[in-house]
């Protein structure tokens, strides 16, 4: 367990959708309290990975082909979703996917539901939301639907956040929301880590992630690519020139095709 109690540990983990093979023997680790990042463009098998840790994989027609997932040295393969949340795993899924029509309160208390702790230990845990995301509590007579992308982002962080988890699985929180917003929702990834919760992070904002993480993975087509610390990737030729939109001379004349193969490249000029 490498001394770290509370550690995710990934090991020669694959999985796939039928015939299509999504991860190959992916190893990785998230140490306890610690922020890590999984990089990769558009079907790496980001997602992929982190339904497999939650066990959301089948319902998604997917499945775990090998390896095993582990948490505080505890087996994660075999338990229901709802067994590993209570285990003190919860996922924000990529698109957010919150109930459009039920209230926001609503929504934060289905949070709850299945973890651990008693009425005292979720009401702390909703002030705790509350006190991330004011808007959340101004809001929470509302229907979630009405809420704008960002706090609609919000509100699925903070669903997960009602089981107080000891790691957070967020799944591209920064897709499809403005600069600004995206930065807001990063601001809140270092605060609850502040607080204590590990993070797995999956993003296509390279910028942003490594800014946030200690450590970084970089996944291509279901393999991990690259490793290390999220300094030493943030400043590698490769990540700068892939991930982070930085192009040296040679590489300058590829650039327009780039952005067109690797659209994390455009998006992140975008956010400039
Ligand atoms: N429900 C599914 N059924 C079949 N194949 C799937 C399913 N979900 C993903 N895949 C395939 O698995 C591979 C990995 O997809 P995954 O969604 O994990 O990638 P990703 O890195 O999260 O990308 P994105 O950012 O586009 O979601 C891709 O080839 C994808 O087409």
């Amino acid at each position: 367990m490498g001394g770290t109690a509370l550690a995710l540990e990934v090991a020669d983990l694959s999985a796939g959708y039928g015939p299509v093979r999504a991860l190959r023997r992916v190893s990785l680790e998230v140490p306890e309290g610690a922020v890590v990042t999984v990089l990769g463009g558009n079907g790496a098998g980001k997602s992929t990975l982190l339904r497999a840790i939650s066990r959301t994989l089948t319902f998604h027609g997917g499945a775990v082909v090998s390896g095993t997932v582990s948490f505080g040295g505890r087996a994660l393969g075999g338990l229901a979703p709802d067994r590993v949340v209570a285990a003190g795993v919860s996922q924000v899924p990529e698109g957010r996917q919150v109930f459009a029509r039920m209230t926001v309160e609503d929504n934060l208390r289905a949070g709850a539901l299945g973890a651990r702790g008693d009425r005292a230990t979720k009401a702390a845990a909703m002030k705790r939301v509350h006190e991330l995301f004011p808007v959340l509590a101004d809001r929470a007579h509302q229907r979630a639907g009405l809420l704008s992308g960002g706090e609609q982002q919000m509100l699925a962080v903070g669903r997960a956040l009602m089981a107080s988890p000891k790691l957070l699985l967020l799944d591209e929180p920064s897709l499809g929301l403005a600069p600004l917003m995206a930065a807001r929702i990063a601001d809140t990834i270092r605060e609850i880590n502040a607080q204590g919760t590990a993070v797995l992070l999956v993003e296509q904002n390279a910028a942003l992630a490594l800014r946030l993480a200690s450590r970084a993975y970089v996944l291509e087509v279901g393999e991990v690519t690259l490793s290390g610390p999220a300094a030493e990737l943030a400043a590698s030729d490769e990540v700068r020139r892939r991930y982070l939109g930085v192009v040296d001379e040679e590489a300058a004349a590829d650039a327009a095709s780039a952005t067109t193969t690797h659209p994390v490249l455009s998006r992140w000029e975008e956010a400039r």
